[in-house]
Order: C-alpha cells, then sequence, then structure tokens
C-alpha cells in the first residue's frame, strides 16, 4: 500500500511447517474441509507484496531512532458484517486525522499501521462463555466463530476462513483506493472532519486543520508542486496479530527476488501476549517470516525471555525488522518497563517501542460492561514516555484500539462517558474502543507529549 514500491514477484511456496504447541486454536470440528480451506488459501492471490513490506520494515527503522512515530490502530475485532464502505472509510479517517495531529502538532512523520484487513481472530481468556444456565464455546472471532450466542453459532467453522480472505481483500482495496486516490490529500483536512458528529476534540482539530491550510496556501505560493509531492497520497499499511495458523501459514509466500518468505496476509503481523512463548508456534511462524514483525509485552515478561525473542526472531539486529508493543497498565508501566528496555538496549538490539495502552487497562464496570478509563489510557502513554525520556531511549508510537464510530465503550474523555452511558452504544465483539472523539483527543494529547520528547 505503499505509493513507492513495485510489488515484487511472489511464488507460492508450501512448507511443511513444524508440529510445535499452538496456545489459542480452535479445535476444528472438520478437518477435512480445513484442508481443503487451507489448500484454497495456499494457492490464492496475496494480500500485500513483498516491496510494500521492505517499505514498511524502513519506516519503522526510522522510528526505532526516533525520525517517525508509529501510529497503529483500528478495531479490536473486526466482523465481517461490519466490512462495509461507511466503517472503513471513518476508520481511516480517524486514523488519517490522528495522524496529521502528531504530525503537526509534533513535527514529526508518522508511520500509519490499520489493525484491519485481518484483525478477526482472538485469543481469549477462557474457552468458555456461560450466560445463565448455557455454556457455549467463545467467540474467537469472525475467522473462527460467530459472536450469537447459540451452539450453532459458536462452532468454529474452517469456511470462514475463506471469508476472512475475501474480506480483507475487499477492505484492503478500498483503503488502497482512499489512501491513494486523493481522498488522503491533505488539502482535504477538513473533509475528515466531515460526517462526524460536532464536539470539542472535532474543533480542535478543525482550527488545526485551518492552520493546516494556511500552511499549504503559503508553500503553494512558494511554488512547492502538490500533485506530485508525497501530500497527495499517504502509505498506509495494514496489520494484525498472527494468531490463527490455519489461516498464516498458507497465507505466506516465497519472494523471487531473495527467496525469502514473506506472510502475505498483512505489511505487518504481530505475536500476542498469550501465544509469545519462546518454543512455540507462533513464535517459529514470526522467525520465518521476513516481514516486518510485533510482539506484544504484557507486566509479566521477563528481561531474560525478551533477549531470548530478540535472537529468535531478528538475529541479524535488522533496523525496523521487530517491534515490542509494550501494554503494562497505568499502574505498572513505570515500573516494569525500565528493567525491560534496558536490558533490551543495553544488549545493542535496535527495537521499534511501542505503547499499547489498552490491553493493560481493561476491566469490568458496575454495569458489567469491559470498559477502559480515558485517563488510564493517557496516564499509560504517559508513562512511557516518561520511561524512556529516563533511560535516553526513544517512545516509538501508540498502539489502539479504536472507531471511527461514536460509540461509548471507554469511559471518561471530553464527553465525559460514565457507567451508565455504556449501554447506549457497546457494540464491540470483544474489548471497548475508544470512539472518533477520543482517539482526537488522545491524538492531541499524544502530540503534546512527542512534541516534548528528546532526540538520542
Ligand atoms: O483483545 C484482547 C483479548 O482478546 C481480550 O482482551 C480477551 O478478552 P477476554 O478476557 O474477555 O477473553
Ligand atoms: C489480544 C490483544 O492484545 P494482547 O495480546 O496484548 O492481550 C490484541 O491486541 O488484540
Amino acid at each position: 500500500m505503499s505509493a513507492t514500491s513495485e510489488p515484487a514477484q511472489l511464488l507460492s511456496g508450501q512448507l511443511d511447517w513444524p508440529s510445535l504447541p499452538a496456545m489459542q486454536q480452535p479445535t476444528w470440528p472438520d478437518v477435512d474441509t480445513l484442508a481443503r480451506v487451507r489448500a484454497e488459501l495456499a494457492a490464492s492471490p496475496p494480500l500485500v507484496f513483498a516491496g510494500e513490506c521492505d517499505v514498511l520494515r524502513d519506516r519503522l527503522a526510522d522510528a526505532a531512532v526516533g525520525d517517525a512515530f508509529v501510529l497503529q490502530g483500528g478495531d479490536c475485532a473486526e466482523r465481517f458484517s461490519e466490512a462495509t464502505a461507511d466503517n472503513i472509510r471513518d476508520r481511516v479517517k480517524t486514523i488519517l486525522q490522528m495522524a496529521a495531529v502528531l504530525t503537526y502538532g509534533a513535527s514529526t512523520p508518522v508511520v500509519k499501521l490499520g489493525r484491519l484487513a485481518g484483525q478477526y481472530a482472538k485469543p481469549r481468556s477462557k474457552d468458555t462463555e456461560t450466560r445463565g444456565e448455557a455454556t457455549l464455546p467463545a467467540y474467537r472471532g469472525d475467522i473462527i466463530n460467530d459472536f450469537e450466542f447459540d451452539e450453532q453459532a459458536r462452532r468454529p467453522d474452517p469456511q470462514r476462513l475463506l471469508r476472512a480472505y475475501h474480506t480483507a481483500a475487499s477492505t484492503l482495496n478500498l483503503v488502497r483506493a482512499f489512501t491513494t486516490g486523493g481522498f488522503a490529500d491533505l488539502r482535504h483536512v477538513h473533509e475528515w472532519n466531515r460526517g462526524f458528529i460536532a464536539n470539542a476534540a472535532y474543533a480542535r482539530y478543525e482550527s488545526m486543520a485551518v492552520e493546516i491550510d494556511r500552511a499549504m496556501k503559503f508553500m503553494l505560493a512558494c511554488g512547492v508542486d502538490f500533485a506530485s509531492s508525497p501530500m497527495s497520497s499517504v502509505e498506509f499499511f495494514a496489520s494484525h496479530e498472527a494468531l490463527l495458523l490455519d489461516y498464516e501459514q498458507p497465507l505466506t509466500r516465497i519472494d523471487s527476488r531473495t527467496g525469502d518468505r514473506y506472510a502475505v496476509s498483512g505489511h505487518f503481523v504481530w505475536v500476542g501476549e498469550r501465544t509469545r512463548q519462546l518454543d512455540g508456534a507462533h513464535v517459529d511462524f514470526a522467525a520465518r517470516i521476513k516481514n516486518p514483525i510485533g510482539v506484544k509485552l504484557g507486566p509479566t515478561a521477563d528481561p531474560d525471555e525478551v533477549l531470548r525473542l530478540i535472537d529468535i526472531l531478528d538475529p541479524e539486529r535488522e533496523p525496523g525488522r521487530l517491534t515490542f508493543i509494550t501494554r503494562m497498565g497505568a499502574g505498572t508501566v513505570r515500573d516494569a518497563l525500565p528493567s525491560i528496555v534496558q536490558r533490551v538496549t543495553d544488549s545493542g538490539a535496535k527495537v521499534v517501542w511501542v505503547c499499547d495502552p489498552m490491553h493493560g487497562n481493561t476491566f469490568e464496570a458496575p454495569s458489567g460492561y469491559k470498559t477502559r478509563e480515558f485517563d488510564a489510557i493517557i496516564d499509560e502513554v504517559q508513562g512511557f514516555f516518561e520511561v524512556h525520556e529516563g533511560l535516553g531511549t526513544v517512545p516509538g508510537g501508540v498502539h489502539v484500539e479504536l472507531t471511527g464510530n461514536d460509540v461509548t465503550e471507554c469511559l471518561g474523555g471530553s464527553e465525559k462517558i460514565l457507567d451508565a452511558d455504556l449501554e447506549k452504544r457497546y457494540e464491540t465483539a470483544c474489548d471497548p474502543r475508544l470512539n472518533h472523539q477520543q482517539s482526537l483527543e488522545m491524538a492531541f494529547l499524544v502530540a503534546e507529549m512527542l512534541s516534548r520528547r528528546s532526540r538520542v
């Protein structure tokens, strides 16, 4: 999805994947259908190209040293039925707006990485869900089963892998059209605000957009050629958790330029907190692909284990290859993060440090809804910046669950969403997301932190 890369020639390269323990996988009731589906995926065209993944790796290398900042955001669990043009457009617009706020507010290039077109599988704390007298398999994402609470819907269905592939393809198609077809041109910075409900963050954004407009007119008057400049289209990359190996493994291809294997389900994939075992199948999968990759690190991550992950996943210490997405919790980040960052830095590895301030701050509200406090989310990002400032290392980005819709899933923000409001528009299929206004508010607050960031 980069404006600058040529699609690399990719050949389907089947591999007998080693049989290693894999956490969080479904038990498929129909293994013959699964085998047929895997074969069909293996023969399908790639969703992304190797050359695009390489461009992203270069951008992430810039973020590792503070020459760029990563904004990774999107749905917690993408639903097939919600992959509509309006939803995709609003999510992309929200990310473009946040990126504009960060770029303008902190004079820093922003690497835009959607959590989309593949975020269909969810790791769960429990295998089952109980409602009243009934206990059924937990919802594990649309790629595995359905959110409806009935026996048939919750049965894992391998045909869903093909639906995921086609939904990802149509999502990416639209995202490519939005980001390279003129819509993402910075001269449309006002238009990205249209269609959203007017509110405090919206108004603040609007006044920033006026300043951007004025700066653009100034540059135009100075003779800058916007038609052929990077203003008229943006690089926008797709990412998701590489959780469901029956989907990810057949969607790898060999790059004919180099003989290297790439995941072609997304530009960037990450290994989750629950599946990052050193001897597990997910880490092995990530080690075998050439894409830039991420690993989530929660508050129990052990520095020795983190160094082993670097040896396995980035033995060549390639700039931009490895991103650690830390998700410690607001109350823990200032204590748990420094020793990890210090040990990694001492080892000489140059990773990208990204803060996910969502997953360590989830709790159940008295109403029973799973939620997160806006202030805790901001506090974790603040703690993340403080830790890096203290160690002289680079806070390289943020990773956020968000939607362009006006949902009520996270508490607080300037709209002051309360527990009693959660029921109004609680639409997530798994974890609570920031709504459009909260996302913009967060971008303004992070831009302030970023503009104070020291250079290393
Ligand atoms: O998104 C992350 C996990 O899939 C999610 O937090 C798990 O939620 P659960 O604890 O309700 O299973
Ligand atoms: C499951 C997720 O996060 P974590 O692995 O950090 O819990 C996620 O980002 O969807």
